[in-house]
């Protein structure tokens, strides 16, 4: 089989996330949900979840599906990046994305989600396209839809075009050529602990000179930004007029009509260009000249994050053949 479906971005002015459309259930019940390859649970706001934390967003109803499984004793509890969380029951059920249907996905229900997912009511949920080695769900971890869906791929692939303020595509089991220009670079990926973790070989600021210096930090879809070592986003917004590292607004801000350099990042020998209308990632407030940058620094975190600010300058192949490499195109 092979599959596509659109990543829409969940709001017209900058690009904080991407949701896809999937079907649950029978008969299908619809749910735009946010594929993140940052984590892998697969979980859903649904009837279980109290009404008080629900505003707007599509909910999964088990019991109005003929498919519907309780998997008995078992619940899951997450907590992300940016500190949100949620935690539930599980059931299985038919599940597809772009046409790819896997009969018993892991579906796990909220009973309880964070205020920031009760306040976006674009995100149903999430997919989680990590390893399954990150799932919560206890006593028995469940598999990805990937990884469920994997066999019955012509090619254990996904693949990522995200795009600027506009539409963009996941494909399954197949790699578009129309959807990228020149040569895929294959990268060797570390499964531990279950992120798609990868080195890239160095960076550029605007038409400076390139630092070939290994980076090792996740691929994410999930999360909106690029956090990296905090060497490299000094030298970045040492380029930037009137740059300051804020510690009100918890990162680098600059005046809105400040000229931005692009960023270059490099993936063994091929070069990607992240341009600086992706690098001023939004306002702080609606209206204010003061923005938020698209680079930050991964010093609070741990990981470095190649996040949607990156991933969208590229056509990003989640290969998962043993051992899961991940590839890197320009477009
Ligand atoms: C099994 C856990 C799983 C692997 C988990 N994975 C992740 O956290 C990465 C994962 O990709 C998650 C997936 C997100 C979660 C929130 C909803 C959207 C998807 N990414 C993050 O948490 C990265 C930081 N968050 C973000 O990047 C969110 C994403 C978001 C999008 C839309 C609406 C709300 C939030 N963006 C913002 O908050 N923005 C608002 C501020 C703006 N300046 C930038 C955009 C993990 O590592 N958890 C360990 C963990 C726990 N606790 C903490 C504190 N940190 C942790 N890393």
């Amino acid at each position: 089989d092979t599959g596509s479906a659109a990543a829409t971005p969940i709001d017209p002015r900058f690009d904080i996330a991407y949701v896809t459309p999937v079907t649950i259930g029978t008969p299908p019940q619809t749910l735009q949900l946010d594929l993140d390859t940052g984590s892998s649970d697969l979980w859903v706001f649904s009837s279980h979840t109290p009404a008080s934390q629900v505003r707007g967003q599509q909910i999964y109803s088990p019991d109005k599906s003929t498919t519907s499984k309780l998997l008995d004793g078992h619940t899951w509890s997450i907590r992300y990046g940016d500190g949100s969380g949620s935690r539930g029951n599980v059931y299985t059920d038919n599940f597809a994305i772009g046409g790819i249907m896997v009969e018993t996905q892991a579906v796990e229900t909220a009973e309880e989600v964070s205020s920031s997912f009760t306040t976006e009511d674009n995100i149903d949920g999430l997919v989680g396209l990590g390893f399954s080695t990150l799932n919560t769900v206890s006593p028995e971890g469940q598999l990805t839809f990937f990884d469920n869906a994997k066999p019955k791929l012509d090619a254990p692939v996904f693949t990522a075009d995200l795009k600027y303020m506009k539409e963009g595509t996941y494909d399954f089991g197949f790699i578009d050529e129309s959807k990228y220009t020149g040569e895929i670079t294959y990268v060797p990926v570390d499964t531990d602990p279950g992120y798609w973790t990868f080195t890239s070989s160095g960076y550029g600021v605007g038409s400076g000179t390139f630092s070939s210096s290994p980076i090792t930090g996740i691929a994410d879809t999930g999360t909106s930004l690029v956090y990296l070592p905090t060497a490299i986003v000094t030298a970045y917004y040492r380029q930037v007029e009137g740059a300051t590292n804020s510690r009100s607004y918890g990162g680098y801000v600059f005046p809105c009509n400040s000229t931005l350099p692009p960023f270059v990042f490099g993936i063994g020998e091929a070069k990607f260009t992240i341009p600086p209308s992706y690098m001023s990632y939004a306002a702080v407030t609606d209206g204010s000249p003061t923005c938020f940058g698209g680079l930050q620094s991964s010093s609070g975190i741990g990981i470095n994050i190649w996040g949607d600010v990156a991933l969208k300058a590229a056509f990003v192949v989640f290969n998962g053949e043993e051992p899961p490499t991940i590839g890197w195109a320009n477009k």
